[in-house]
């Protein structure tokens, strides 16, 4: 059932029926609390202790998040872009200008970009002057991994294949394991996907961290995709959800272990961002939360945000950080 529905989803003549994807916009203009299609129902979720959360610069007032649970689905959470448009661009630059950056590991093949590339992609793309092969350079960003290395063969991770787990997505995702009780979370391991449109990601289940119990969290930034949330076997029929712009998915309890499936990515933002974003920067709070300071103040400047905002008018970026050790462990 699964691998039918994501063929259906990932197919281009004919295109899908989109009508019981579900879209939470949907649930809040309707003003009521859920949205209800035939099978799929979409609840929202109240955040008890918003009131006692330090919150983050680039993340607007815990008050105003909106988040849903999929009671088919339970362990599923969204949170709907809790983000500012200046807090997108931030972690949108670090996934592109930062994180791809050797000792982190990238999908580039050794036989097909020179090592100049698959040590600082971002910079050699953005030195590029030829179009094919800019083009060429572009597409090819997979994925990159940091923190406890994923390895995509084996699925066994490895005591020495890590490097560092950068400080300010630490602050990140305890901020919203804070949010919904799992202060003890830590995050160790982090796969950032990225996504041109028109490719996908096929049903698996993430189960190479020995801890299977901490929750996995999940971001999303630029285009749209359509994820599928199904069950603990491919049997079951899978849920659609659209997956926006800033927002963040977290799979806890019995859905860690489910399969899910990225089908297809939507064109759908274009670049009318406004282009002039105010907000008062607050550089204590960035300090504090290991933040890059120069980075935060320079994606509001038109000119620095244009290189990167023209790679998100075709694609997608999902950060995926997971807890790889059980408690109390201090290594593998
Ligand atoms: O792109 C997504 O939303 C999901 C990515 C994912 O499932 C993974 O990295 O394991
Ligand atoms: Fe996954």
């Amino acid at each position: 059932m699964f691998k039918l529905v994501f063929k259906q989803y990932k197919s281009k003549i004919p295109s899908p029926d989109l009508t019981e994807v579900i879209n939470i916009d949907d649930c809040a203009v309707r003003g009521n609390d859920q949205q209800q299609s035939d099978n799929n129902v979409v609840q929202r979720l109240c955040i008890s202790n918003v009131e006692s959360l330090q919150t983050m610069p680039g993340i607007i007032s815990p008050k105003d998040w909106r988040s849903y649970t999929l009671p088919n689905h339970p362990g599923i959470i969204v949170i709907r872009n809790p983000f500012s448009e200046r807090g997108r661009r931030y972690w949108i630059a670090r996934c592109l200008r930062d994180y791809p950056r050797t000792p982190n590991i990238v999908n580039l093949n050794e036989r097909l970009f020179d090592e100049s590339i698959r040590s600082d992609w971002w910079k050699q793309l953005s030195l590029c002057s030829d179009g094919d092969e800019f083009q060429r350079i572009k597409s090819a960003m997979r994925w990159t991994t940091f923190g406890y290395h994923h390895n995509w063969d084996t699925k066994i991770y490895d005591e020495e294949m890590q490097s560092p787990f950068p400080e300010d997505l630490n602050s990140l995702c305890r901020l919203f394991a804070q949010a919904l009780g799992y202060s003890e979370f830590k995050p160790e391991a982090a796969i950032v996907n990225y996504y041109p449109v028109g490719s996908t990601l096929s049903g698996h289940t993430d189960h190479s961290e020995p801890n299977k119990s901490a929750p996995l969290f999940s971001f999303s930034f630029g285009q749209t995709a359509i994820f599928l949330i199904g069950g603990r076997t491919l049997e079951e029929k899978p849920t659609a959800i659209y997956l926006q712009c800033g927002d963040v998915m977290i799979m806890s309890g019995e859905s860690r272990l489910c399969y899910h499936a990225v089908p297809r990515i939507m064109k759908i933002q274009t670049s009318a961002n406004p282009l002039v974003i105010d907000e008062v920067v607050d550089d204590e709070k960035i300090r504090c939360n290991f933040m890059d300071k120069d980075l935060y103040h320079d994606v509001g400047d038109p000119k620095f945000w244009e290189p990167f905002s023209s790679y998100m008018a075709d694609s997608r970026i999902n950060i995926n950080v997971r807890q790889v050790l059980n408690p109390g462990e201090l290594k593998l």
